[in-house]
């Protein structure tokens, strides 16, 4: 039986291959819904944990509470398979690198992945200490409208283009050493967290 991690929360079997993906979830949406389980299958990934950050440090305005989004995410993704997790908050952490750092420091028998859409590889490189995401964890990229062909001309994609692999092996991801990436396309759902606030929509 695998141990509840006394500051993270997060219970993870040794050995897992578990996805980690970050967002503001503001709010969670069938967008993340959609990626998680296509992530799952295509990554081969045993979990993934959804880590609704305490709020993204490039965004000026913060987001809604922490409370109010974790409990929204809840009712979007409902999976076995699937973790709602605030151990951002828990850690103290905000910047991926140091997540990340943190993280693997806490489940060091764990094979993390770090999930994104393309609109976040895009600009992957304005993050603080960006490199050393990559050079930690393989990073699995899912299409998204609108920025599926810029994503993979970027910055990142460009000054790690030789740790890339491709669509076809996206199954080995989690085994991979870091650096390593790979971009899988999928049918793309246009679902947006900004869409829903401008019409609206987000209600806890
Ligand atoms: N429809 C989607 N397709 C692919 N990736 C997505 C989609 N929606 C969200 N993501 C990815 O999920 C992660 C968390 O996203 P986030 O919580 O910022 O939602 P968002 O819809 O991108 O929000 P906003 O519109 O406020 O930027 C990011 O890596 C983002 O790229
Ligand atoms: O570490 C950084 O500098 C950094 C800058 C921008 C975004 N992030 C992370 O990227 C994830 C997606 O953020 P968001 O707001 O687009 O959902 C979330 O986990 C953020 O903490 C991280």
């Amino acid at each position: 039986m695998a141990e509840t991690d006394r500051i993270t929360g997060l219970t993870l079997p040794r050995g897992a291959r578990v996805g980690l993906l970050g967002g503001s979830f503001d709010p969670a949406h069938r967008g993340h819904a959609h990626i998680t389980r296509e992530a799952l299958k295509r990554f081969g990934l045993d979990r993934v944990v959804w880590l609704v950050s305490p709020g993204n440090p490039l965004k000026a305005h913060g987001p809604a509470p922490l409370a109010e989004r974790m409990a929204q995410a809840r009712r979007v993704m409902r999976h076995p398979r699937v973790i709602v997790s605030d151990a951002e908050a828990r850690l103290g952490t905000r910047y991926t690198a140091q997540t990340l750092a943190r993280l693997r420091g806490r489940h060091s028998e764990v094979r993390f992945v770090w999930l994104m859409g393309a609109d976040n590889l895009r600009q992957l490189h304005r993050w603080d200490n960006w490199r050393a995401i990559m050079d930690q964890v393989p990073v699995g990229v899912m299409a998204r409208p609108g920025d599926r062909m810029s994503a993979q001309t970027s910055v990142a994609a460009r000054v790690y283009a030789g740790a890339r692999l491709s669509e076809a092996a996206s199954q080995l991801l989690p085994l991979c050493d870091a650096p390593a990436w790979c971009f899988v396309n999928l049918p793309m759902s246009d679902a947006s967290s900004s869409a829903i606030r401008a019409g609206g929509g987000w209600s806890a």
